[in-house]
């Protein structure tokens, strides 16, 4: 039998709800066979108010990873998430011109939800410049579109759509701008521009807090669906009903986090 495979290049979230854990449970949901290539562990301290730790992985180790995958295997499709150093944005921007890697889905993580802070500020510019161009979509949340697009604060679906094309003319062919639940708007609202037609999505918008993960697991979906064969706007609709029911089904593990449920689609249909 030939299993659709994909690869995803990201961090692990000891909690379970969003990096790799995320992409590879919502590979699996999708009956795609997952591998991963570990960039960064993050830990959260239950003993101060859930902060996140953040612990790089040296380059050396990432290396041998994508040479087992990208060399030894081959991928159907892939995505990238968090990335935590101008280098690792480097070699995963290398490593998918240098093996004409297709079917790239670029999530490019810069904030945690839940977390004030940016986690890592000066990597906006090597997202930006470095590794959208090697991206087949990309899917900003509302802040990062406004840092990638040099817009800053965004708060319209107008400004969605502004933000898309700026990000288009780096070189990406399907942007997609999450609104979220941090927009303003009776839905939740994401953009989609393909460099002629901008396309509003929506979904029921869920009253909950529990979306930890909602963008690592959205960016999976959409990359299973490629991996699968699926066109790039089908690979995208098909994502945004798996990710709302998986919020649909969230839960809390504890008084601070919630994720959503990688299951929700398969156990409840919607
Ligand atoms: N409360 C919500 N109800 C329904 N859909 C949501 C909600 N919050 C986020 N989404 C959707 O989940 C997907 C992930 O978006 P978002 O949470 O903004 O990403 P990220 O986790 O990267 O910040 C998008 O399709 C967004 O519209
Ligand atoms: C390893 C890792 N990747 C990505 C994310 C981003 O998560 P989200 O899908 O909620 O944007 C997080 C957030 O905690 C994380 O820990
Ligand atoms: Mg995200």
């Amino acid at each position: 039998m030939n299993m659709p495979k994909a690869l995803t290049i990201a961090g692990s979230d000891s909690s379970g709800g969003a990096g790799i854990q995320a992409d590879l449970k919502t590979f699996q949901e999708h009956g795609v066979y997952g591998m991963s290539a570990l960039t960064v562990i993050v830990a959260m301290d239950p003993q101060n108010d859930w902060h996140h730790q953040v612990f790089p992985i040296e380059l050396d180790v990432i290396k041998p990873q994508l040479a087992t995958i990208v060399e030894g295997i081959g991928p159907d499709a892939m995505k990238t998430g968090m990335l935590p150093t101008v280098d690792i944005i480097r070699l995963a921007a290398d490593t998918i011109h240098q093996h004409g890697l297709k079917n790239v889905v670029v999530d490019p993580v810069m904030v945690c939800k839940g977390e004030d802070e940016v986690l890592f500020p000066e990597l906006a510019e090597a997202l930006r410049d470095i590794l959208a161009p090697q991206a087949t979509v990309i899917t900003p949340n509302l802040f990062e579109a406004g840092q990638l697009s040099g817009i800053g604060t965004i708060t319209t679906v107008e400004q969605m759509k502004e933000a898309a094309e700026k990000i288009h003319s780096l070189g990406v062919p399907y942007v997609l701008v999450k609104g979220g639940g941090k927009l303003e708007h009776e839905k939740a609202v994401d953009v989609l521009y393909d460099g002629t037609d901008f396309e509003v999505l929506e979904s029921e918008r869920i009253e909950t807090s529990y979306t930890h993960g909602a963008g690592c697991t959205y960016s999976s979906a959409i990359t299973a669906n490629l991996a699968k064969g699926m066109e790039v706007k089908d690979a995208i609709y098909e994502a945004k009903k798996f990710i709302t029911a998986a919020i649909k089904h969230s839960f809390p593990l504890n008084e601070y986090v919630g994720p959503t449920n990688h299951a929700g689609l398969r156990l409840y249909g919607e």
